[in-house]
């Protein structure tokens, strides 16, 4: 198969999804890889690195998307991009299509195989793909909520941590899972005060088990939400329900009883956000102020710490995109139930029932395919 790697065109997004070690894994299966020019250049990767390890450079996305049968990517195709996106080509990436019906649409037009990183689910409902990503924006969650409570950032000047004397910051996490547990691990190092909230009782019995003493699991409802939100310094939206729109959790109205210069960091703005005021920004232009609560809602937050990032996204990416390569789409969806859950929009048909019902499409499952 000729497998393609894109150069990421997201602001100030400098991953790439193969490192040049993948891409000789790739070529020892038997594949033809081609690289956009300077695709790993953001992440310290040379375009001489990839034709040392086998690849061949192509000057242009078009380029890619013309000679490839599978093209990757870290994010999700940009509107440049949809055009060039060909019939039956096979598009593995994260996509997020939930919270993006134009992207869908192009998707389903482009009749294109759309396998999606971030439902490849596996027996025990973990996200393999995503779980790298979810790490690094966790723990960047805390950085990000540390900084902008500094003032000259907006925030309230409190340090997470506090000093002798002086309590630390309140920090409440929404959504214990991978990104959520990061968070409070890295706030809690800082010497914060945590509080975890999430619905399932099994993990926040785990989350007990694991946690240091100053980081405190709740059982999240609305009431406890709107209590603890009150009190808080900064506040983390981890919440997921896999390949779904985030539910909007915390209103407008519930940020008018939030201290002034509190930091919101809505890490599930990827499928939408989990605050009612979120909107996707940019590392540009990371923030904005509503209500007097500076929020933070950068949809591709690893995109900033690109060298780490790449490594962990590609040590657990590599192995999926081996077999979709050797076997073919079907065939591994076939033999493999976390990749056949990777199954998107498939030939113009939404695939994937949570994103079906997001924008109250037809679903068709994957299986009328195989
Ligand atoms: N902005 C960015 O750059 C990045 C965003 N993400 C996103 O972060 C989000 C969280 O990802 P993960 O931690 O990997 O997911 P996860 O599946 O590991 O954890 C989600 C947790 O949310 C909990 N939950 C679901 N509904 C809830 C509710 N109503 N109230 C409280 N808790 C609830 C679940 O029980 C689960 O423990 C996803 O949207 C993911 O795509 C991940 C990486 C990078
Ligand atoms: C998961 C995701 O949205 C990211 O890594 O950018
Ligand atoms: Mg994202």
């Amino acid at each position: 198969m000729k497998v393609g790697i894109l150069k990421e065109i997201k602001v100030l997004e400098n991953r790439v999804c193969m490192v040049p070690t993948g891409v000789a894994t790739m070529i020892a299966n038997g594949h033809e890889v081609y690289v956009e020019n300077n695709a790993g250049a953001g992440a310290g990767f040379s375009n001489e690195e990839y034709v040392a390890a086998g690849a061949t450079v192509l000057d242009t996305p078009a380029d890619v998307y013309q000679t490839c049968d599978m093209v990757m990517h870290v994010k999700e195709p940009q509107p440049s991009e949809y055009d060039m996106i060909r019939e039956g080509q096979i598009v593995f990436t994260y996509l997020h299509l939930a919270a993006d019906e134009p992207q869908t649409k192009a998707l389903m037009k482009a009749k294109s195989i759309n396998i999606a990183y971030e439902t490849i689910e596996k027996k025990d409902g973990s996200l393999p793909l995503l779980v790298p990503m979810s790490e690094v924006a966790g723990r960047m969650a805390a950085q990000e909520g540390a900084k902008y409570l500094e003032m000259p950032q907006g925030g309230r000047g409190v340090l997470l941590g506090g000093v002798k004397g002086v309590a630390p910051a309140t920090v409440v996490v929404i959504g214990g899972g991978v990104v959520g547990i990061n968070a409070a691990k890295m706030a809690a190092g800082l010497g914060a005060q945590v509080y975890i909230l999430d619905t399932n009782l099994e993990r926040l019995a785990y989350l007990d088990d694991v946690m240091p003493a100053n980081v405190f699991p709740v059982m999240s409802n609305p009431a406890i939400l709107k209590e603890y939100v009150t009190k808080a310094d900064v506040v983390i939206g981890a919440v997921l329900i896999p390949g779904a729109k985030a539910p909007k959790l915390i209103t407008r109205e519930m940020l008018k009883d939030m201290k002034d210069g509190a930091v919101i960091v809505d890490v599930a703005i990827d499928q939408g956000g989990c605050f009612e005021t979120s909107k996707a920004t940019t590392h540009a232009e990371p923030t904005f102020t509503v209500e007097g609560v500076v929020h933070y809602c950068v949809a591709n937050m690893p995109g900033a710490v690109a060298r780490t990032s790449t490594i962990a996204l590609t040590n657990a990416t590599l192995p999926y995109a081996v077999q979709i390569a050797n076997k073919g789409w079907k065939k591994a969806m076939q033999e493999n139930e976390e990749i056949k859950l990777g199954a998107n929009v498939i030939d113009g048909q939404i695939t994937y029932k949570a994103v079906a019902e997001a924008f109250n499409l037809d679903y068709t499952p994957v299986e009328k395919f195989l």
